[in-house]
């Protein structure tokens, strides 16, 4: 059995390659960057680190990778492949489905009953709506029909997390291809995508229908994460694990997660005490002291996240429908706006975030923008004035 993944960065080899080998695949990794691709072809297996107090090491086996500028080495692989999984950047999926799709033409034209499912693995709303457009702008019509029969794009929601390579985290072993993950390791796939049987094994966790849970890990787990970072850029820290870990900064990012909570509980009849569980572990697992995950990965690319579809404004916008006024999440939507250090702030959030002047959304983010950008950086006054904005909308709807 061989199993194809599509970059071999983060979650490439620190989640989903691993728990591949780990169920008995063939991996063969597909990345773009050559030293990573040689250096997996030579060493053939790395080691896997469980951050915890005890900390623990898998070595994975039964690996090697193909080089992603080889477009012939590429499509042979998926040509004969048993599963597709991605993990390349929610940007860069677009750029990849047209070499996808040779490799697809090949395996349907040996022979078009073969169905092949793909494991999408990305921070992207409707992954699956999208790259199913992409496939087909780059297949010939044809094949069109064969595609909708046979290949699954399969969404997943990636909890885990994993930092960037660092060199001053403590641990015995340095190994050129070594990754440094967090214990959870669980993979909720949308069941109801897949064209072959869903691979059997404990910690693949089969779901239908599918959205709440790509809903919730955006809305609130991403959410979260990027609103620490951005206060802990405010506050000039590092880790995410110092943001988590500062009180003030927790109020607010409970505040955005409780807006997100409400609104799913509302939109998918939650029961709110079970999201308030997941709020708790979320913001334990935040504070995790042996992950060392950066400020500046999970604030990474704020553009993208500031996308209206995207865990800030699409949280926003989700809790309008479900008639939760957004106080908080207008708030982190103003301090991503604020590190964005653009003067044109009002177009950017006309054009890019899709808020428009004439809401109440536009004026809300505004507001909480100029009271940054008035150098109110205290978390104290911050908090205060994202109340005295929330009692003043109470007031007005008594
Ligand atoms: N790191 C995490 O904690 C985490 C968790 C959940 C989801 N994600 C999502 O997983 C995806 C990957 O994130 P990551 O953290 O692993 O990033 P990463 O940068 O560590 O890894 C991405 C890999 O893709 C490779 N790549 C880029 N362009 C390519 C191309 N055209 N062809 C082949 N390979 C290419 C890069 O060289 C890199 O090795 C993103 O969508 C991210 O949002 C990350
Ligand atoms: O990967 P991004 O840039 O979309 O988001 C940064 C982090 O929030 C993200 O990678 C999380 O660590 C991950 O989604 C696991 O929860």
């Amino acid at each position: 059995m061989k199993a194809i993944m599509y970059g071999a960065g983060s979650i490439g080899r620190g989640f989903i390659g691993a728990l591949l080998s780990e169920i008995g695949y063939e991996v063969v990794f597909i990345d773009v960057n050559e030293q990573l691709v040689d250096t997996i072809n030579k060493e053939k297996t790395y080691p896997q680190i469980i951050m915890k107090k005890d900390q623990e090491i898998h070595w994975i086996k039964n690996i090697r990778a193909v080089n992603g500028n080889d477009l012939d080495a590429v499509r042979d692989e998926i040509a004969d492949a048993d599963l597709l999984a991605t993990a390349v950047g929610a940007s860069v999926l677009e750029k990849i489905a047209p070499i996808i799709a040779k490799g697809l033409i090949k395996r349907w034209d040996a022979d078009s009953e073969n169905a092949l499912d793909l494991l999408i693995c990305e921070n992207l709303m409707d992954a699956d709506v999208l790259l199913r457009n992409w496939l087909l702008q780059a297949l010939p019509e044809s094949y069109h029909p064969i595609m909708e029969s046979r290949l699954g794009l399969v969404e997943t929601s990636i909890g885990r997390m994993v930092p960037p390579p660092s060199p001053d985290i403590d641990s015995d072993i340095h190994h050129p291809l070594a990754v440094r993950v967090e214990a959870y390791d669980y993979l909720p796939v949308d069941s109801a995508a897949f064209k072959n049987a869903i691979p059997d094994y404990k910690k693949i966790v089969p779901y239908t229908p599918f959205h709440y849970y790509l809903e919730r890990k955006l809305y609130i787990h991403n959410m979260a994460h990027v609103t620490t970072a951005f206060l802990g850029k405010l506050l000039h820290l590092t880790y995410i694990d110092e943001a988590a870990g500062n009180i003030y900064i927790r109020k607010i990012v409970q505040g955005c997660m409780t807006e997100s909570a409400m609104m799913l509980s509302r939109k998918y009849h939650i029961d709110f005490a079970q999201l308030q569980f997941h709020i708790d572990d979320l913001l334990f697992r935040f504070r995790n002291p042996y992950l060392k995950d950066t400020v500046e990965r999970v604030a990474r690319d704020p553009v993208r996240k500031l996308g209206p579809t995207d865990r800030l404004v699409g949280s926003a916008r989700s809790c309008e429908q479900q008639q939760i006024e957004p106080v908080y999440l207008s708030f982190a939507i103003a301090l991503g706006l604020y590190f964005l250090g653009s003067d044109q702030t009002e177009d950017f959030l006309e054009q890019k975030c899709q808020i428009h002047k004439n809401e109440p959304l536009f004026d809300r983010v505004m507001y909480f923008y100029h009271f940054i950008e008035q150098n109110n950086k205290s978390l104290n006054s911050i908090i205060n004035c994202i109340e005295e904005v929330q009692s003043d909308l109470r007031g007005a709807t008594i």
